[in-house]
C-alpha cells in the first residue's frame, strides 16, 4: 500500500500492512483493518490512521472510521452480513521504494574523516560497482547510516530506472515474513524478494535472536547473491558484536565489504549545521543566526547528528516564531535541555589537564596565580573551552580556576574569541585540544 508517513524511526517508513491489515469495509463508513495482535492495531492506528484513511478515500472507498480488531477477535466478532474483506493485491516490495525520504541523497551528505570510507564505499555501489556485496554499514544512533543507504537507493533509481531497489527495515522484513507465513503465502514472499535487483535492510541487528526470520533472510540472501543481485546492510554493530546471530549468517554478512561509520568530529557536526541551515534558509530567507552558534552547537553536542539537526531545527522554529535574529542566549535557553543531556561528557577538569598538557606546563600553574604569559594564554585557552564545551556558568568556571572573579573568565574568553581569527597558532591549539576532549 504505498503511503507515505513518518514510521517509528520518522523517516517516512510504514510497517507492513499488505496481509496484516487487510481493510474489510462494513458499511456505514467504517472499516474492519483485521490485525495480527492488538499492540500492532494501535500502533498501526496511532502513527497511520490518517493515511489509511486517506488512500482507502483515494481508491474510492468513503471510509470515514477505522476498527482494528485483532485477527481472533475480528473473526469471532465479524457480522454475518458483513461484506467480505477485499484482498488487496499482494504487495510487490518495490512499493516500499515509494518510502524513500527524497532529502537523503548523496548531494545532502557532508562528508568527513569520520565517514568518508563509508561514503566513498556507499557511491562505488550506487554507481554499479560490484565488489562489494553486500556492503555492510555499521556504527552508532544518528551518525548516517540510513542516510547513506538511502542515497545508495535513490542514486541506483536515477541511473536505472527500470532496476527494483527494495528499502526496508530488517522489522518490515519480518513483518511481512511472519505475515507471509500466517496466510501461508511464502511462495508470494519468496518470489517477491528474489525478484529484486538491490535488497537494503536497514538496522539488521533486528532479526538477531529471531530465529526463523533470520533463517528466511539468509536464504533470501544467498539467492540474491548467487544471482550477482547488490545487498546494502546498516546495523549498530559490525557483524560479529551481533550476537544471537548464527554462525552461518554472521559469516555472510562478512563476506563483502564491513565499513564503520565512525563518531562525527567536530568539523563535519559543523558541516552538517551549514548544510542544513542553508537548506533552512532557502526555505525561509529571513532567518537570521549570530555568529558563533553554529560552532557553539558543534561543539557542545557530540554525539549523534540526529540531535544536532533536531537543536538547529527548534532553534530555526525560535527564531522564527519570536521574528529575531537567534543569538547565543537564545540558544542556551531553547535548548537547555540538550545541552544539559550532552553536557556529561566534558569537565572543567579534563578541560585543564589536556590544556596543562598541550601546553607543558603544570596544572598548578595553569589554576594558580602567576600571571607569566606562558600560564595566563593556556589558562584563557582552559577558560574558553570551558565555557563553550560545558554549561558551567562564568562564577562557577572562575572558581574552578583558583578562585577568580567571572569578570576575569569573561575577559580571558573575549580575549581567545579574538585570537582564534588572528592567530592561526591558537585555532589549531583550540582544534586540537577539542578534538582531544571529544574522543
Ligand atoms: N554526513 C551527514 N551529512 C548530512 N546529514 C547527515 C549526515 N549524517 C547524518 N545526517 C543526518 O542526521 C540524521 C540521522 O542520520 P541517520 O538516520 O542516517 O542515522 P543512522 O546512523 O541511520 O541512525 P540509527 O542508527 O538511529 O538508525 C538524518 O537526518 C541525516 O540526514
Amino acid at each position: 500500500m504505498p503511503l507515505g508517513a513518518a514510521g517509528p524511526g520518522g523517516r517516512g517508513q510504514l510497517p507492513e500492512l499488505d496481509r496484516a491489515a487487510e481493510p474489510g469495509l462494513a458499511g456505514g463508513g467504517v472499516a474492519t483493518l483485521v490485525v495480527p495482535t492488538a499492540f500492532l492495531g494501535s500502533y498501526v492506528a496511532r502513527n497511520f490512521e490518517d493515511d489509511i484513511l486517506a488512500a482507502l478515500a483515494q481508491a474510492g472507498a468513503p471510509v470515514s472510521r477505522l476498527i482494528f480488531a485483532p485477527q481472533a477477535r475480528a473473526v469471532a466478532a465479524a457480522p454475518v452480513t458483513a461484506a467480505p474483506a477485499p484482498a488487496l493485491p499482494p504487495e510487490a516490495p518495490e512499493g516500499e521504494s515509494t518510502r524513500l525520504d527524497p532529502r537523503l541523497t548523496f548531494d545532502r551528505f557532508v562528508v568527513g574523516k569520520s565517514n568518508e570510507l563509508a561514503h566513498a564505499a556507499a557511491r562505488r555501489v550506487a554507481e554499479g560497482h560490484t565488489g562489494f556485496n553486500p556492503l555492510f554499514l555499521h556504527g552508532g544512533v544518528g551518525l548516517g547510516k540510513t542516510h547513506l543507504m538511502q542515497a545508495i537507493a535513490q542514486e541506483m533509481r536515477a541511473r536505472q530506472p527500470q532496476a527494483r531497489v527494495l528499502y526496508l527495515s530488517a522489522e518490515q522484513f519480518m513483518i511481512r515474513f511472519v505475515s507471509a507465513l500466517r496466510d501461508r503465502r511464502m511462495m508470494d514472499f519468496k518470489q517477491a524478494f528474489r525478484a529484486v535487483d538491490v535488497l537494503m535492510v536497514d538496522d539488521i541487528q533486528f532479526i538477531a535472536g529471531k530465529d526463523s526470520t533470520q533463517e528466511e533472510f539468509f536464504h533470501t540472501f544467498n539467492a540474491l547473491v548467487d544471482q550477482g543481485k547488490q545487498i546494502v546492510l546498516t546495523a549498530d554493530r559490525s557483524p560479529v558484536e551481533i550476537t544471537s546471530l548464527e554462525e552461518r549468517v554472521t559469516s555472510r554478512l562478512q563476506s563483502g565489504l564491513v565499513v564503520q561509520v565512525n563518531p562525527a568530529d567536530y568539523e563535519l557536526r559543523l558541516g552538517v549545521l551549514q548544510s542544513k541551515l542553508a537548506s533552512a534558509r532557502a526555505a525561509d530567507p529571513s532567518l537570521k543566526i549570530a555568529d558563533g552558534v553554529l560552532e557553539f552547537l558543534a561543539a557542545r553536542i557530540t554525539s549523534n547528528l540526529r540531535v544536532l539537526e533536531g537543536a538547529l531545527t527548534r532553534l530555526c522554529a525560535q527564531g522564527n516564531l519570536v521574528g529575531r535574529e537567534i543569538t547565543l542566549d537564545l540558544a542556551r535557553d531553547c535548548l537547555g535541555d540538550v545541552l544539559r543531556h550532552s553536557d556529561r561528557k566534558v569537565s572543567i577538569e579534563e578541560i585543564q589537564r589536556k590544556v596543562a598538557e598541550h601546553y607543558h606546563i603544570r596544572l598548578a600553574d595553569l589554576v594558580g596565580p602567576k600571571r607569566l604569559r606562558s600560564f595566563a594564554r593556556p589558562r584563557q585557552v582552559a577558560m574558553y573551552l570551558a565555557k563553550t564545551m560545558t554549561s558551567r556558568s562564568l562564577p562557577d568556571i572562575g572558581r574552578r580556576f583558583g578562585g577568580r572573579d567571572h569578570t576575569t573568565v569573561i575577559h580571558g574568553v573575549r580575549k581567545i574569541e579574538e585570537l582564534k581569527v588572528s592567530d592561526a597558532q591558537i585555532a589549531d591549539d583550540l582544534d586540537l585540544l577539542r578534538r582531544a576532549l571529544e574522543a
